[in-house]
């Protein structure tokens, strides 16, 4: 009943936020447009836990995540019971007639449970709320692409092929998931690769002002693009700055020589977005195992029309079936690749990417996973995501 009205819902529920709580307002993202976005994921959250409440092995753990990640935002043991009273009143609000004790029984003891398991993983988390990490180098390929590399000032563990989120003092308060472009090294640097987007104001802030010696905000890694197992031929698909996690799963793969042949594919819009080429040139020399094939459109095409040309490099190229797929890139070019790869025969359990939602129009960052949350979004066709396809108006 109240994912039908979950606009009026959300606006409900931050108006009485902010009304009764003024202090918490400095906690959010001051663009409006960054508000929205937030809005929609507050209620992609709690639609999804709320629907999941039972499920308490697949729960438990991501609510502590949640917490344990949520400690960046500055949000104190406090704010978790200001925002239970607000979402209550939201609720009430919303659910008319159908709002009867025993509903605001359950509801509230629903979020307390949320609650506690969020405040329990922020609590039991050794991790710090965030790492500071000093800018070290930074590359600009063209207008758009930007490598930076960052210090982080106390060790900071991810599996290679992770992402991190990030927040710069340009842009408080906003923070973008960008996927780590290297294995762990041993001086721990890591690198970001950074595509400007229209609009997209901390893209073109890291891309086009950043300097070596400015400090970022990085959250705790995460994400599910890591290397499964040594003893399956893999393929590589990367599209963009796709390609960022597609070279730190390479590194480690060169570390140690794997048995199997590996397949890389990469594709970019032009030839000047290829922009680590030399090194994938030198790693295609130097190891036997490495086949490289970079894809780009045909001259004078649309930058998209890469993606047919991978299509027929793919169709190709046989043994799907036995493959291990890694994909990263753009959430459309995921979609139809995957999409692809399985009617040329690859099993889908094999197919290993990150769930990247679709983005609407005015999202900085189309299809990004927005950190340990993402998933929450990434919900079949909610309606309350699309305003316009909401259900009627009740008479
Ligand atoms: N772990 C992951 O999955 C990662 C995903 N990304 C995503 O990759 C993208 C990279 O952006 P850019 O470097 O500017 O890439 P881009 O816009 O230059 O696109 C690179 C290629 O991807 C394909 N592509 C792009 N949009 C498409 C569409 N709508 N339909 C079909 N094919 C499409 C085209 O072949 C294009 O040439 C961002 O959206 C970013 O969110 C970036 C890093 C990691």
């Amino acid at each position: 009943m109240v994912e039908r009205r979950a606009e009026h819902a959300v606006k409900f529920f931050y108006s009485h936020l902010f009304w009764h709580n003024p202090g918490v307002r400095d906690l959010f993202p001051v663009s409006s447009e960054d508000m929205e976005r937030q809005r929609d994921r507050l209620f992609a959250a709690l639609t999804h836990v709320v629907s999941r409440l039972d499920d308490d092995a697949a729960i438990g753990p991501y609510l502590h995540d949640l917490g344990r990640d949520h400690r960046k935002f500055l949000i104190r043991p406090e704010h978790y019971a200001v925002v239970g009273s607000s979402l209550l009143a939201a609720l009430a609000a919303t659910s008319g007639d159908a709002w009867t004790p025993q509903v605001e029984k359950a509801w509230t003891e629903a979020y307390q449970v949320i609650a506690d398991a969020m405040l329990a993983g922020a609590g039991a988390s050794e991790d710090p709320p965030w790492w500071d990490a000093e800018v070290v180098r930074h590359l600009q390929y063209g207008q758009d692409i930007g490598v930076l590399t960052l210090r982080p000032h106390a060790p900071f563990p991810y599996l290679p092929g992770q992402y991190t989120s990030v927040s710069s003092e340009r842009v408080p308060r906003t923070w973008r998931t960008y996927s780590i472009g290297n294995a762990p090294r041993p001086d721990g640097t890591v690198d970001l690769h950074v595509s400007r987007i229209d609009r997209g104001r901390l893209s073109t802030a890291l891309v086009s002002e950043t300097q070596p010696g400015e400090v970022l905000k990085l959250g705790a890694a995460g994400g599910q693009l890591t290397f499964r197992r040594s003893d399956r031929p893999v393929s590589l698909i990367a599209a963009g700055t796709g390609w960022a996690p597609i070279r730190a799963l390479l590194e480690e793969l060169a570390d140690r020589p794997p048995d199997q042949d590996v397949r890389l594919f990469v594709v970019a819009r032009d030839g000047a977005h290829l922009y680590d080429r030399p090194l994938i040139d030198a790693y295609g020399t130097s190891c036997g195992w490495l086949d490289v094939t970079y894809i780009t459109p045909a001259p004078g095409r649309h930058r998209n029309e890469a993606t047919d040309r991978l299509a027929t490099a793919l169709s190709n190229r046989g043994l799907w079936p036995d493959q291990d797929v890694y994909l990263s890139g753009p959430a459309q070019f995921i979609d139809e690749t995957a999409h692809l790869l399985e009617e040329l025969g690859a099993r889908p359990a094999r197919l290993f990417h990150d769930s990247v939602p679709a983005g609407g129009p005015g999202h900085e960052q189309p299809g990004r996973p927005l950190g340990f949350g993402e998933w929450f979004l990434n919900r079949p066709a909610p309606h309350w995501h699309n305003p316009s396809a909401r259900a009627p108006k009740e008479h």
